[in-house]
């Protein structure tokens, strides 16, 4: 058992044990608000912290679950037990709702249109008659289960706990599978992600849905505890203040949600109490607070305060190393692979203009399996975005790219991911605060199929080891497989190419891009390289390489297609390309 499970054990034992103590009313209280608020802020940990949506709205979803279980229990009379699920029901189709119109935003559109829908919903719930307009509704009984009146406080305290405690564990247990890194996966932007195969689009939605969920929950556990439901708790306002909440606590983390949601309630009851007296006046001061120890939250602990927290207790905290435990898992699944000679690539005459520049000029060339390709050319010559148009990164202006005798011209990239086509990036792209094995293991996405509820559930594990077993013997492959337990962000950059190809090859490609593979490498790093890119084609593999270090490529390379102005310029042996004088005039000669 790991030091932080031990930890987790004793928190809910502490937990589980302070009702039954002489601790006064009021704090029990104080800590069902914290348990309440906690469940929200998880959700806002998923969504910001860790796949980079912002969201001002989430309390119009505690209103859907708080309303929902009101009126369902004073007007209609149904079991609360069922109202939650109609409340998870409505908020999910609202989410999706939302989802859909909102979720394709970037940048800044995003969160404005939360605080859209959040004034919407708020002012739907606001001016409904049959949910009591600002009045609210009264007299929502209070839960029961099996015969046993939960209304006490106390009884109360452990609903709420229980619930808060198993959603921070389902979410530990969400971000340590392969969902968990393909939502990791969003934030750095999008073009990674879907090269591994990932629809970056569906994990949004399904993200959005759960942390919905989770507020829904959240509301449905106040209306029973409160008894009563009116607009207020759900406004903007409210919104705000649980995204503060997981900002403050940690917004990437599961326990900062808890601390931001404990110091937020706490400090807000200190203030009321204390700052009225200080100034002499009564107001919503502690509002002005919280601005402020947010901008200096944001500019001295832009993290917040969890990191922190973990760093304080290092030594108790100790962090979790994953435990080799695949040692005899069985292998992933592999595509049939081409036969050596047969036509695997074919370029037909692609063009990409960016308004009037014409970055690829109808180029031409075709790749066949078993072959080393290499793709050069001065600066601005073309070829990442070559790269781009055949990986389906970029859409074609013209032309056409056909893959083991199929059109893929107008597929997403992780469509062509899906075909045994994978890449690497000019520029690294990795998750620099996951570990390099978990890295590579996210090449191996579309290799297997555990979605959200079964890694939540922890019924992914013998998938998990299959995955860990790939990814480490693809760092084996590639001379990496004493760094993989190594933080991705701690590699420097030579390594980390490595670790891109080690992924993309965890993808059991039919043909690997490599876009500059041994730009940053030192000599015998090359050499390494060399040696394992023969390897591969040894092994049948294919490849194309984009690279600006000529010997690589002549020593390596069976063939060569040289790019200049868009345009290719020749088409040969590297002994020919060496040879050719208008390659040495565009090309070689600026180099040499
Ligand atoms: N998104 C874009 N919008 C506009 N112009 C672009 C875009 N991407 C590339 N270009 C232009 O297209 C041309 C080809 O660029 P590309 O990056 O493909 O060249 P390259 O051969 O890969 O160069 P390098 O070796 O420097 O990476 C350049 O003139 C570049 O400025």
């Amino acid at each position: 058992m790991s030091a932080r499970t031990r930890w987790f054990i004793a928190f809910a034992a502490l937990l589980a044990l302070l009702p039954v103590l002489p601790v006064p009313e009021f704090w029990i209280t104080q800590l069902n608000y914290i348990g309440l608020n906690a469940i929200v802020s998880l959700g806002l940990v998923l969504l910001t912290g860790v796949a980079g949506l912002t969201s001002f709205g989430q309390a119009a979803f505690v209103g859907i679950g708080a309303y929902t279980a009101a009126t369902l229990a004073v007007n209609v009379g149904l079991s609360p037990w069922l109202t939650l699920f109609i409340g998870l029901g409505i908020t999910v189709l609202v989410a999706l709702v939302l989802a859909a119109v909102t979720l394709r935003m970037s940048g800044h559109y995003l969160p404005l249109a939360t605080i859209a829908w959040a004034l919407s919903l708020y002012y739907t719930m606001s001016n409904m008659e049959m949910l009591g307009k600002y009045d609210g509704i009264l007299g929502v009984p209070a839960l029961t289960l099996f015969g046993t009146s939960l209304g006490s406080g106390r009884s109360y305290f452990y609903v709420i706990w229980v619930i808060a405690l198993l959603a921070a564990l389902a979410v530990i247990h969400l971000l340590d599978s392969r969902t968990g890194r393909a939502i990791r996966a969003l934030k750095g932007g999008t073009t990674m992600a879907e090269a591994m195969g990932i629809s970056t689009y569906r994990y949004k939605v399904q993200i959005f849905v759960l942390a919905a969920m989770l507020a829904s929950v959240s509301g449905w556990l106040f209306a029973h505890f409160q008894r009563t439901v009116n607009p207020s708790p759900f406004s903007l306002s409210k919104g705000i203040e649980y995204l503060f909440m997981a900002v403050l606590g940690g917004v990437g983390h599961v326990w900062g949600a808890f601390t931001g949601a404990a110091l937020v309630k706490l400090t807000e009851d200190q203030l009321k109490d204390w700052l009225p007296r200080l100034i002499g006046t009564s107001g919503n001061y502690e509002v002005i607070v919280f601005g402020l120890v947010l901008v200096v939250v944001l500019k001295y602990a832009s993290e917040g305060l969890w990191p922190h927290i973990e760093r304080l207790f290092a030594r108790f905290l100790p962090e979790k190393r994953r435990v080799r435990d695949w040692a005899d898992a069985a292998p992933l699944p592999e595509r049939s692979k081409p036969q050596p000679g047969e036509l695997l690539l074919e370029v037909d005459r692609v063009r990409k203009q960016f308004g009037g520049l014409v970055a690829v000029n109808d180029v031409t060339f075709q790749i066949r399996a078993g072959e080393i390709i290499g793709l050069i050319g001065p600066n601005g010559a073309g070829k990442s975005t070559t790269f781009n148009l055949i990986s389906g990164v970029l859409s074609k202006t013209s032309g056409r790219v056909s893959f083991r005798g199929e059109d893929v011209s107008a597929l997403a990239s992780r469509e062509i991911a899906r075909r045994g086509m994978s890449r690497t990036f000019q520029h690294v792209k990795m998750l620099p605060d996951m570990t390099v094995l978990e890295n590579v293991a996210l090449g191996g996405y579309l290799r297997s199929s555990a979605g959200m509820a079964q890694a939540m559930l922890r019924l992914d594990r013998d998938e998990e080891r299959r995955l860990f077993k790939e990814a480490e013997r693809q760092l084996e492959r590639i001379g990496m497989k004493d760094q993989m337990h190594e933080l991705a962000g701690n590699l420097a950059l030579g390594p980390a190419r490595l670790m891109e190809i080690a992924r993309a090859l965890c993808t059991d490609p039919a043909l690997l891009l490599l876009d500059e593979p041994a730009a940053g490498l030192r000599h015998k790093e090359k050499q390494a390289l060399a040696a394992v890119l023969r390897q591969l084609k040894a092994e049948g593999m294919s490849l194309l390489l984009v690279e600006h270090d000529m010997d690589f490529v002549m020593n390596l390379t069976d063939r060569i297609v040289v790019m200049e102005f868009g345009t290719k310029l020749i088409e040969g042996t590297p002994a020919e390309v060496q040879d050719s004088p208008e390659v040495r005039a565009a090309y070689l000669g600026t180099e040499h």
